[in-house]
């Protein structure tokens, strides 16, 4: 059992020492594939939807992003779909800083948060204190949640206590503002730098930690979730503190959002299902996540036109 050294890491209040346990590889796959494969019967496929539309954090992450697009997407979040009755609202929408204003002002007193990608995203490798300032201002805008990349080339690098830094800085510049640490497991290169990387953001304070940008060509896979949620579990079991999942990038289809949800039950328990403690972020999910809704409340199935562009 390796200790992540991070000289001073027992002074983070509330932290301690946390060890990581090197990943059985084969094990990890094994249980994932087998998570994968469980039925789920039609009333609970409803429950698990509805809960996948409570759980996601609605983006939109383009270059040509325009408030125009960002108001259609949270009417969206607010009402996902107004012809079917009982659709919750989203948990939140995911925006570039420059459009959180807009964001901010579409979703007044309906209780759906703001998330903003801060922190020179996707790289976050601009200087810190662009990467802080970038945070804080995202923050007086409104934001309620900030998604930071992890410093990837410090951490790749083996330096862990400048990685573990930034993160901490990152979180005080949050404020009341919960912070999500995007690992970007994709370029880790093996289960057990995802493994430590989550435990080093947790212990450096992430309130979330979030699988992927969405920007490379590995995104969220179920071994990579179950990697991270069993570290949010021995890291609960160690601490006491509860670090929420948010896994994001490729996730399509309402059936990949339901096995996850199975994952996370089954590794981390029914307390994980819940915003507070689980995000799926997607900018290309909700309309399938309805087409099944109204395929499983009425069995036949609604073309996509009869949908709003996600
Ligand atoms: O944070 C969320 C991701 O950027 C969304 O990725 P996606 O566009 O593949 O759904």
């Amino acid at each position: 059992m390796a200790l992540i050294e991070i000289p001073g890491a027992q002074d983070v209040p509330g932290g301690a020492t946390v060890s990581v346990t090197p990943v059985d590889e084969v094990g990890l796959e094994a249980r994932a594939a087998a998570l994968g494969t469980r039925s789920i019967k039609t009333s609970s496929k409803l429950a698990a939807l509805d809960l996948a539309i409570r759980c996601m954090d609605l983006t939109t992450l383009e270059g040509i992003d325009t408030p125009g697009k960002v108001r259609a997407m949270c009417a969206k979040a607010v009402r996902p779909d107004p012809a079917m009755s009982g659709i919750p609202s989203v948990a939140a929408v995911c925006v570039y800083p420059e459009l959180v204003p807009t964001a901010v002002d579409a979703l007044q007193g309906t209780g759906i948060h703001v998330a903003s990608v801060a922190g020179t995203f996707p790289a976050g490798l601009g200087p810190l204190d662009v990467r802080l300032a970038e945070i804080r201002s995202a923050v007086a805008a409104g934001a309620d949640e900030v998604d930071i990349v992890l410093n990837r080339s410090a951490f790749m690098a083996g330096r862990y206590r400048e990685a573990f830094d930034e993160i901490a800085a990152s979180k005080e510049a949050c404020g009341r503002a919960h912070l999500k640490v995007i690992l970007e497991t994709g370029e880790l290169g093996s289960y057990d730098q995802v493994r430590r990387a989550s435990m080093l953001a947790m212990l450096a304070g992430a309130d979330f930690i979030k699988t992927s940008t969405g920007k490379i060509g590995t995104n969220a896979t179920p071994p990579t979730a179950l990697c991270m949620a069993e570290a949010i579990r021995d890291f609960a079991d160690q601490t006491g503190t509860a670090v929420g999942l948010k896994l994001a990038g490729g996730i399509r289809n309402a059936k990949q959002s339901w096995q996850y949800l199975v994952l996370v039950q089954e590794t981390l328990g029914a307390e994980w299902l819940t915003p507070d403690r689980f995000r799926i972020g997607a900018s290309s999910l909700l309309n399938d996540v309805l087409m099944q809704i109204a395929k499983l409340r009425s069995g036949t199935y609604q073309r996509p036109s009869d949908f709003t562009v996600d």
